[in-house]
């Protein structure tokens, strides 16, 4: 079996996948994404608009990696359980003080975690390794090297160095080490707005008793969800019946106000199936790409209007949400500023394949499977069903793509399987 190769005009071939991908990435616009400035506690997940240089050490002073005795570590050397080294203790170092006066030869000052060293003294010897004789005088059974359990100036990061990259999303640990270093706000770009709509007559809100010949609108509530989970703002603009005055109004006023608009239902070639003739209306550029060599959602309408990215998402639940994934996901993180990726961009787990699968050459098949663990090994049970059957995702703990070169995978072949978080 070939897969089709025609678009859904049949008119020309279908666009492979990672094409229509690099062409609707490349006519997304740049610097329509503004910046603005938050607090730390609002910071989490946003991406960051600049490098963010440290303004200072961290830490600022030497400090202390344990409970123990400052001391210059010279005083130590040599010293074990046989042969201990005697100290003063000269002082004591308080918490969150800059302790006074010197640490003189052949003494040391008592000093907690944490603790600023006192001058004079280079090195830590921890309380396990000393035993006190009296209030003044401490015998230390372990030598310390300068250095030792100590933190120097800047050791954590120093001033001067890229503590953030420009591009990152904010991660808890971004965040902690911008507080580390006295941020107390921070330049992220806006998040971008991506709008909903579903249309079809038979679309109900999931809210209303079940009527005869309607169904649910599964869509608005799914991808809203998965617009969530890249931090990006959701505008619903309802259900709209198949229309085409009212769907255009509603598309017009959705591009005045979002980065991208998307719309489920009508992007096949049904009588009813208005999204095409509504993306060219809206335009310019218009339509990019109709039809992709994708299984599920090969329906898929890629399009632009100005500035504002219009997408005609297959209303079949699990070819709209395989259709984000594959090609809104990254169009989001485009437009959300997020340069800098960490590795693999999604979770994935290689697995071994419990069954034989079958696809068409020339066509990319996603393929959803449910995960389990047996051993050391992860295996893959595809999940079977229809592309309108929203239980199929439910049930799926991630998904394999067959690529366009493959005609399947045998059982007991290694797959990487995405995740669904
Ligand atoms: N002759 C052909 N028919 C179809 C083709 C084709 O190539 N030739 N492609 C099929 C494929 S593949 C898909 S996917 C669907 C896509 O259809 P549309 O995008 O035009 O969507 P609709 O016809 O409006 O809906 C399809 C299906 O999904 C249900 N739906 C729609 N919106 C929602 C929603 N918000 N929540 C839940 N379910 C929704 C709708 O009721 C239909 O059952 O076309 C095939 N046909
Ligand atoms: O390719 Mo359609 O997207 O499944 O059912």
């Amino acid at each position: 079996m070939i897969a089709e190769t025609k678009d859904m005009l049949g008119r020309n071939r279908l666009t492979a996948v990672d094409q229509a991908l690099q062409i609707f990435l490349q006519q997304l616009p740049t610097g329509v994404i503004d910046t603005e400035t938050i607090t730390l506690e609002e910071a989490l997940d946003r991406v960051v608009a600049g490098d963010i240089i440290a303004r200072e050490n961290l830490p600022a002073m030497s400090r202390s990696c344990m409970d123990g005795y400052a001391l210059s570590a010279r005083d130590s050397y040599g010293a074990s359980e046989s042969m201990p080294a005697y100290l003063e203790i000269q002082g004591e170092v308080l918490m969150g003080e800059v302790p006074n006066g010197r640490v003189k030869q052949g003494c040391c000052y008592k000093i907690p975690t944490g603790g600023i060293l006192p001058t004079g003294s280079n090195s830590v010897v921890m309380f396990e390794h000393t035993i006190p004789v009296d209030e003044t005088l401490v015998e230390i059974v372990k030598g310390v090297g300068e250095g030792g359990n100590i933190s120097r100036p800047g050791e954590d990061i120093a001033a001067g160095a890229c503590a953030i990259t420009a591009g990152t999303r904010l991660r808890p640990q971004d965040l902690g080490l911008l507080a580390g270093l006295g941020f107390a706000e921070v330049e992220v770009y806006r998040r971008p707005r991506i709008a909903i709509l579903s249309t079809g007559d038979e679309i109900i809100s999931h809210e209303q008793p079940l009527l005869p010949g309607k169904i649910r609108n599964i869509n608005s509530i799914a991808l809203a969800a998965q617009v969530r989970r890249l931090h990006a703002t959701v505008q619903h603009y309802g259900i709209i019946p198949d229309n085409y005055d009212l769907f255009l109004a509603t598309m017009r006023e959705a591009v005045q106000e979002n980065d991208i608009v998307l719309f489920s239902g009508g992007s096949s070639v049904g009588v009813r199936d208005l999204g095409e003739k509504i993306i060219e209306t809206l335009g310019p550029p218009g339509i990019l790409i109709h039809g992709t060599a994708l299984k599920p959602g090969k329906p898929i309408i890629l399009g632009m209007s100005e500035t504002t990215a219009v997408v005609g998402l297959p209303g079949h639940p699990v070819s709209a949400m395989t259709c984000f994934d594959l090609f809104i996901a990254p169009a989001i993180k485009q437009l959300a500023g997020q340069r800098r990726q960490r590795g693999q961009q999604e979770a994935s787990v290689p697995a071994i394949l419990t069954r034989n699968i079958n696809s068409a050459p020339g066509r990319r098949d996603v393929v959803r499977v449910q995960l389990e663990q047996k051993g050391d090994e992860v295996y893959a049970s595809p999940v079977l069903g229809k592309s309108g059957s929203i239980s199929v995702l439910a049930r799926a703990d991630g998904y394999f793509f067959i690529d366009e070169a493959s005609q399947g995978h045998s059982e007991g072949d290694r797959i990487k399987a995405f995740l669904y978080l």
